[in-house]
């Protein structure tokens, strides 16, 4: 008995409904109208596979469970086609805890209390410096060009000023195309994000080539390449240049836009919210007042010690559902709440359904930090909390994310005011956009 829901048209399913556009805040009328319909789990196709949506939180939580024994990580064939065959979210087994821990050395807690801290906050100092030269900044763009290129500096040594080649741009035009409707002729957004995929692929490639060939055993740049270039070096590795490249495009892909998205919302709710950016002031002035060395930059106790900022930050990622949908195929038929699951199809977990439901968040569309404050979830998934995922795949990026978040947000607050010149206004499609960006102007504190 599969459970209740529609399978749409033949071929094409209810796509068209799931991509959209949602201009608020709120669940997709897609998800709400079929939740209201058929309950917090149904059918549907979306291009061209049955899949079963679940917006109940214990089958949620059963799903990242059960990863790798009833369900298996597993995207859409579109989505494999634009971050690669051999991307990290398709891994099982072996090869995915092997790229699991290289990326954990990067960006795990000891890089980020070792490095990555001091990194972001002379990234985030010399950017914030940068941008109040200016009579406004689209702040989305800008925090997205600010977490590239610190990203991109840590995995492969770019640098934009030093390239012919603008990888960022490839990017861009891969973004704009990736969460869109998948018909592959020229003229198409689906179409703009293969070619943009392509290119940065290719530049990606050209780089790894040139510093295999330059790298004979003594230059070592101490990005990623250089683990990369190690471990292809290796007669007995599980590696290959393409895993490494597909990882490298991933990695790229998932440091900037994610965290410059929620960035961007958080600055916005901020300003919307005069008294929580009080309450975040107060935070980040007693801790440079209580600083004995003022030339120092931020310690990690001190960014242990920021509570509030990470109420903010946690409120900010519930309401921002920047994944919209996490997929998982069943590997067997499964019985659930009286219904089957069969072998074969795609379950999509719906993280917005949890995040925006009432019965877990009081007023679930208020921006409410406070509603944080004590609660253990700070630190991971749970079955009312998923923004970062759960289970064995909760993203490896969290604390990084948040690291990042926390940083600027002190760097801001202590020293520069900002106004909105115009814009803010977010549209789903459903991947979460700034259809007419975030302009503000930014102004250095007396
Ligand atoms: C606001 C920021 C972010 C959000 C909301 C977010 C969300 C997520 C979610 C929901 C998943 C789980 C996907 C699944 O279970 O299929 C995930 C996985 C992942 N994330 Fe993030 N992420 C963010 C930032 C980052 C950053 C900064 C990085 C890079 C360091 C990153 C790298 C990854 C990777 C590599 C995976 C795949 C892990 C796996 O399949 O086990 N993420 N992310």
């Amino acid at each position: 008995k599969l459970p209740p829901g529609s399978m749409g048209l033949p071929l094409l399913g209810e796509t068209l409904q799931f991509f959209s556009p949602n201009t608020s805040m709120d669940i997709s009328p897609f998800i709400k109208d079929r939740m209201k319909r058929y309950g917090p789990v149904f059918k549907t196709n979306l291009v061209g596979r049955p899949v079963i949506v679940s917006t109940d939180p214990e089958l949620n939580h059963f799903v990242f469970q059960q990863e790798g024994r009833l369900f298996q990580s597993w995207y859409p064939d579109t989505f494999t086609e634009i971050f690669g065959k051999q991307n990290v979210g398709s891994m099982h087994g072996f090869m995915y805890k092997y790229l699991k821990s290289l990326v954990l050395k990067l960006f795990g807690t000891e890089s980020l209390k070792e490095t990555l801290i001091h990194e972001v906050e002379s990234s985030a100092w010399r950017s914030l410096h940068s941008w109040s030269q200016f009579s406004s900044i689209e702040l989305k763009e800008a925090t997205a060009t600010m977490i590239f290129d610190l990203t991109a500096k840590k995995l492969i040594s770019y640098e934009s000023s030093n390239s012919s080649e603008n990888l960022r741009e490839s990017f861009m035009a891969f973004i704009l195309g990736l969460i869109s409707f998948p018909i592959d002729i020229p003229g198409t957004a689906y179409h703009k994000c293969l070619q943009g995929r392509k290119k940065a692929m290719e530049m990606l490639k050209s780089m790894l080539i040139k510093r295999r060939n330059n790298n004979s055993d003594t230059k070592q740049c101490g990005d990623f390449f250089d683990f990369v270039i190690e471990e292809l070096k290796k007669e007995r590795t599980v590696l290959t240049e393409t895993i490494a490249l597909d990882l490298m495009f991933v990695l790229l892909f998932a440091s900037f836009e994610t965290t410059s998205l929620a960035l961007t919302l958080a600055v916005k709710f901020l300003h919307d919210h005069p008294r929580a950016l009080e309450e975040l002031k107060d935070e980040h002035e007693k801790i440079i007042r209580k600083r004995e060395d003022l030339s120092s930059g931020i310690t990690w106790q001190e960014y242990k010690s920021m509570n509030f900022t990470f109420q903010i930050i946690n409120e900010t990622v519930r309401l921002a559902n920047i994944v919209p949908g996490i997929f998982r195929k069943a590997l067997k038929d499964i019985q659930v709440n009286g219904y089957t699951i069969p072998a074969g199809w795609g379950v999509m977990v719906c993280p917005p359904a949890v995040h925006l439901n009432p019965e877990m968040y009081k007023d679930p569309l208020t921006f409410n930090p406070w509603r944080w404050k004590n609660k253990s979830e700070l630190c991971g998934g749970t079955k009312s909390f998923m923004a970062f995922g759960g289970g064995m795949r909760f993203c490896v990026g969290t604390e990084f994310t948040k690291l990042q978040m926390a940083v600027f947000l002190h760097c801001l607050v202590t020293k520069y005011r900002w106004r909105t010149i115009k814009g803010g206004n977010i549209v789903r499609t459903p991947g979460l956009r700034f259809p007419d960006g975030y302009h503000i102007k930014l102004h250095k504190r007396e």
